[in-house]
């Protein structure tokens, strides 16, 4: 037997997943690191916790599921994105790694915007926010000097685990382009950025493509982890990169919907000719020379998990969602927006907070609950709305994540998107995208296409219901006018708190 190892370097927990070549995953390990917030807003990771979680994790694969280390061929990973790891002249950690959901760099994200405006979208394809990693390199520049004039080179959080297995230090194209410094369109690093900001060409590490071979297992890692110096190990991919590939989001005509803690919606894009103008993100894919866009709702799962754990803690999760069914469309007149932790996409705003609007005394539970599983979608709704206005024509959403299992919840989504959804029969999200491109790196496939062909089937399809879909576009007018009318009132009300 032969197999492939997937490396999903998350926020929370590392898992790997071995797959054979029919895209069975046959074992699966995980291990869980701390986050440590020194200070309001921030967020930060000690790298090696990465390189223990995964080497225990590939350990107990070896010792626990009895796979054979020469029959690992292949490794490669998904990874949390845009965490700032700043590297000394010896490949040394300097600092602990700031993270994706560190949100000090505020500053530097209005330095970036006043310092290139226009020219920075055009180049980067993004706009500069909190949570990306140049912000964070200006941020460790001005805030810790003595650190900074040691640093060499940074990279993101798998290159790092990457560079600890193999001794080889670089940095894929998916990855890069959430640092907002690569010139996305041209895969190069931007020199007008580094020109910008005073930043050394060297600074910025050597790119590889996502389905490149790194390097081998090195002496040392295999010594480490009972892994064999034959086994290869390739550039991986951020992790909705990667969790587009393991959904198969990988032609134009197809979208992802995840509802997870927080929702993405995300579209294949097959060139870098349509401009979004900074209002979604842009990023390269996994796949040479093809993109993505995508865009956040901060609180999507998040939303209805605070829901329950304030209002219905003793009901039964699967069944408080059914209980939408007994409301309706619009759930009689009640709209629930998701802004409970503030908004990204299409309102980058953090200081938005969520409503309950049109608050009746015939409103029953089952109002509520519906309200919030529309909602969600609603907000994934304005996303749609950005592609419709470029014109982008796709006709299939594929939904992923926790609330992918709800079959009232597609239903929804279809009507509300009056979209073609569907759902994946056995969804392993990233871990199997990072599966897939080891595959593919090894020559088991000639294409992630191909691969995605064998590891991947789609489930039930859903499709809109006319008059539901004429319902909820009535609703959703409605429901885009609730962020400027509640804008001013929520931010008005955080400063109050922030007075407490
Ligand atoms: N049976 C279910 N029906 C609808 N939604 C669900 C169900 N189970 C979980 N969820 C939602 O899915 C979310 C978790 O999704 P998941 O993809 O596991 O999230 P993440 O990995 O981002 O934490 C939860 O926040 C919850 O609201
Ligand atoms: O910031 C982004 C994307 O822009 C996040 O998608 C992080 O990459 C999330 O990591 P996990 O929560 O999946 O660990």
């Amino acid at each position: 037997m032969s197999y492939v190892l997937g490396v999903d370097l998350g926020t929370s927990a590392v898992k790997v997943s071995a797959v054979d070549r029919e895209g069975n995953i046959v074992a699966q390990q995980s291990f869980d690191y701390d986050l440590s917030h020194p200070k309001p807003g921030y967020s930060e990771q000690n790298p090696e916790d990465w390189v223990s979680a995964t080497t225990v994790s590939i350990v107990r694969l070896i010792l626990k599921d009895g796979l054979k280390p020469e029959e690992i061929e292949g490794i490669s990973f998904s990874g949390q994105m845009h965490g700032l790891v700043l590297l000394d002249d010896k490949n040394q950690v300097l600092r602990p790694a700031i993270l994706w959901n560190d949100t000090r760099t505020t500053p530097q994200t209005k330095e970036i915007a006043e310092k290139m405006g226009q020219e920075f979208i055009n180049v980067t394809r993004n706009v500069a926010l909190e949570g990306f990693t140049l912000p964070k390199i200006l941020w460790v520049k001005e805030n810790e000097p003595e650190i900074f004039s040691q640093a060499k080179t940074f990279v993101l959080p798998k290159d790092y685990v990457r560079y600890r297995m193999t001794g080889q230090l670089a940095m894929e194209y998916s990855d890069a382009a959430g640092t907002v410094a690569l010139d996305v369109a041209n895969k190069t690093w931007s020199k007008e950025v580094q020109e910008a900001f005073d930043l050394d060409a060297s600074f910025f590490p050597e790119l590889i493509e996502s389905i490149d071979l790194a390097g081998n297992i090195s002496d040392s890692y295999a010594l480490f982890s009972g892994l064999t110096t034959a086994t290869k190990v390739f550039g991986g991919a951020a992790d909705n990169a990667a969790g587009a590939i393991g959904s198969g989001i990988l032609q134009p005509n197809m979208v992802m919907s995840s509802i997870g803690t927080s929702g993405v919606v995300l579209k294949y894009e097959d060139n870098s000719n349509v401009d979004y103008n900074g209002r979604l993100h842009f990023f390269n894919h996994a796949i040479p020379n093809k993109f993505y866009s995508m865009g956040v709702t901060l609180a999507a799962g998040h939303s209805l998990n605070w829901y329950k754990h304030t209002f219905a803690a003793n009901d039964d999760f699967t069944e408080m969602v059914s209980s939408a069914a007994e409301s309706t469309v619009g759930a009689n007149g009640l709209i629930f927006t998701p802004y409970i932790v503030g908004e990204r996409t299409p309102y980058a705003d953090g200081d938005i907070r969520g409503s309950f609007l049109g608050v009746d005394d015939t409103h029953k539970k089952s109002d509520f609950v519906r309200s919030i599983l529309e909602g969600i979608i609603f907000s994934f709704k304005d996303i749609f709305d950005i592609y419709d206005e470029v014109g982008a024509d796709f006709d299939t959403v594929v939904s992923i994540g926790g609330g992918a299992k709800s079959p009232l919840w597609l239903q929804i989504q279809a009507d509300i998107f009056n979209k073609k959804v569907v759902s994946l029969k056995n969804e392993q999200g990233p871990g199997m995208g990072a599966a897939m491109i080891a595959a593919v790196g090894l020559g088991w496939f000639d294409t992630v296409q191909d691969a995605a062909a064998s590891f991947i089937s789609f489930g039930k399809e859903y499709l809109p219901d006319p008059a539901r879909a004429a319902q909820y576009e009535t609703v959703h007018n409605i429901y885009k006018k609730a962020y400027a009318a509640t804008a001013e009132i929520s931010h008005e009300l955080m400063n109050y708190r922030r007075s407490l």
